[in-house]
């Protein structure tokens, strides 16, 4: 008896977002199908034994966790956008969707996988809710988990009580680390995005052995089109449900499988590719909606060495990866501050879904992440998503700019000149206008901003790196260092090409020189710290200066 092995898989024809949304779940399912024969005889019956690959069934159970769970986040943050009630600083509705997200996929993985050893690490735990002051929002949790639950009408589910919800978010407090499997959840990626009606993500992925092996990333608010410059896709739909094994490609499917996407009850996925762009210049590239998640001035430094012309495209939480997988910017950057530490579950899901849509996902040293270590991923600087051609040179504008020790020319020429505008402090006139040396350095347009803080320039510190004159007032250092929010730092980060803007000063240099190159928003934070007013009035204000 001869048995021979037959891998068929059906190929998703897919070059990019919006070029085919024919395909059906059946035809993208790889299956592994064992064809047993008898050599000699054809009267013998034909065994046929289908079984299913490594994680098919984790990642079904997966896709319907994060799809129940973006249902509940969608109807909070609905609720949230409408009501008066609710300030942006109120915490509470995102902590009810934090919590019963997490509640709702640890309840759907458990309840689909019986059989499994069951262990995920996840972001949230129940201590709060177990207080006396919790009660209220336990129970209003324990509704919004019953009332999804509910509205999945193809099934019926048992009532959880306020003891099943805590247990379900519990089962979030595995460790993690290299031995077995470990699902990886972020019930609400992108909090800040969430509140502020933007994107966010719910980001599930499997380790196995300390390796990703699956990944699934629900997007409610991001569009099924591209939202890069070469926009294919016709439709203003939103809602992406991008997922991956590992070997077996990246998928995306819409979210809410609306009549536009879900033709006779077939869900349409395609399989998404990362942009295969070679030229930097054509590139663009993502990085955090939030300055204080990753220095928008490194990666805008990274970008312009390496030639990249396009602005960044800011969003919120991993629907960055999401994007890239698909092709919509090539480039993702992404520069925590110093002293943070990023979390695996902010990179489990995303990473496989970009590396099976055949991009690269490494530390800003070019070492590939490591989630065998628990909770934390110990990357070197900072975390750079791209595809294979554009890795190499992206590295090497990361090595050049991130790296103080090697000042390239430039740097060193600008340093130079540097330190003499700052001897020649003595050249601006007393209207304010430092045009005398100005010009020599930067370009016209800025002149104005630069010459207005002719008043501030005292002391100066030049970091090689990143080419930072901070210039402080008439103050002392001591002063400077009080307001503590890098608000008075004048950069020069490109060089003396004309490219010098300002992120502000002390609070009369903040208000007058904000509106430069770049608007850097800890200073309007900052500010409205210092004078007590609404950060918005202080931005309004701000872009009327400007206009
Ligand atoms: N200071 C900081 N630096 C870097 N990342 C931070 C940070 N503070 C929070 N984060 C992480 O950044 C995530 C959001 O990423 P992004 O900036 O890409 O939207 C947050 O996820 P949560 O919103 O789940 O807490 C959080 O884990
Ligand atoms: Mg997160």
């Amino acid at each position: 008896m001869g048995t021979a092995t037959i891998w068929w898989r059906a190929r998703a024809i897919s070059a990019g977002v919006g070029s085919d949304w024919r395909l059906s779940e059946a035809r993208i399912r790889k299956r592994c199908i064992s064809v047993s024969t008898r050599s000699s005889c054809c009267s013998s019956p034909l065994t046929l034994i289908v079984s299913s690959m490594p994680y098919e069934k984790e990642l079904a159970a997966a896709k319907k966790a994060a799809t129940l769970a973006a249902r509940l986040c969608q109807k909070v943050q609905k609720a949230l956008l409408q009501s008066d009630v609710h300030s942006k600083s109120d915490k509470s509705p995102v902590t009810v969707a934090d919590y019963g997200s997490q509640a709702l996929v640890s309840f759907i993985l458990e309840r689909e996988l019986p059989s499994e050893p069951f262990s995920i690490v996840a972001e949230e735990d129940s201590g709060d809710l177990r207080k006396e002051s919790g009660q209220e929002t336990l129970k209003r949790i324990t509704e919004l988990v019953n009332d999804t639950l509910a509205s999945e009408g193809s099934e019926s589910f048992p009532t959880l009580t306020t003891d099943d919800v805590l247990a379900a978010i519990d089962n979030g407090k595995s460790e993690g680390g290299p031995v077995g499997q470990h699902w990886v959840l972020d019930p609400i990626d992108g909090t800040k995005g969430f509140v502020r009606g933007d994107q966010y993500a719910i980001a599930l992925g499997l380790l196995h052995e300390g390796k990703v092996v699956l990944g699934v990333l629900a997007c409610p608010n991001l569009p099924l089109a591209s939202i890069g410059s070469n926009q294919l896709h016709s439709s203003n739909e939103v809602g992406c449900l991008f997922f991956a094994k590992v070997g077996d490609g990246a998928f995306l499917q819409a979210l809410g499988g609306s009549t536009q996407t879900k033709l006779f009850h077939v869900q349409m996925i395609i399989q998404v590719h990362v942009c295969d762009v070679d030229n930097p210049e054509e590139a663009s590239f993502f990085e955090s909606f939030e300055a204080a998640h990753s220095s928008h001035d490194l990666s805008s430094s990274i970008a312009e060495k390496l030639g990249v012309k396009a602005p960044p495209v800011r969003i919120d939480s991993q629907a960055k990866y999401g994007a890239l997988s698909r092709g919509d910017g090539a480039i993702y950057l992404r520069f925590p501050h110093k002293g943070y530490r990023e979390k695996i579950w902010d990179h489990a899901a995303g990473s496989i879904v970009v590396t099976e849509a055949g991009g690269i996902v490494t530390d800003a040293a070019g070492n590939p992440l490591d989630f065998s270590k628990g909770k934390f991923l110990d990357v070197v600087s900072g975390i750079i998503v791209t595809n294979q051609k554009l890795m190499p040179s992206l590295l090497r504008a990361k090595n050049m700019i991130g790296n103080p020790l090697i000042p390239s020319l430039k740097q060193i020429s600008a340093l130079v000149f540097a330190a003499a505008i700052v001897s020649a402090r003595g050249l601006m006139n007393n209207e304010g206008n430092g045009i005398g040396h100005c010009k020599a350095g930067c370009s016209g347009r800025r002149v104005n901003e630069f010459g207005r803080w002719r008043r501030y320039c005292g002391v100066v510190w030049i970091r090689p790196s990143a080419l930072i004159c901070r210039i402080a007032g008439k103050r002392s250092m001591t002063q400077l260092k009080r307001f503590h929010c890098g608000s008075h730092v004048i950069a020069c980060g490109a060089g003396f090409t004309g490219l010098l803007w300002c992120h502000g000063g002390d609070d009369e240099a903040s208000s007058n020189c904000v509106g430069g190159r770049r608007r850097n928003f800890t200073v309007a934070e900052w500010w409205a710290k210092k004078v007590g007013e609404k950060e918005e009035n202080y931005l309004k204000q701000e872009e009327d200066a400007l206009i």
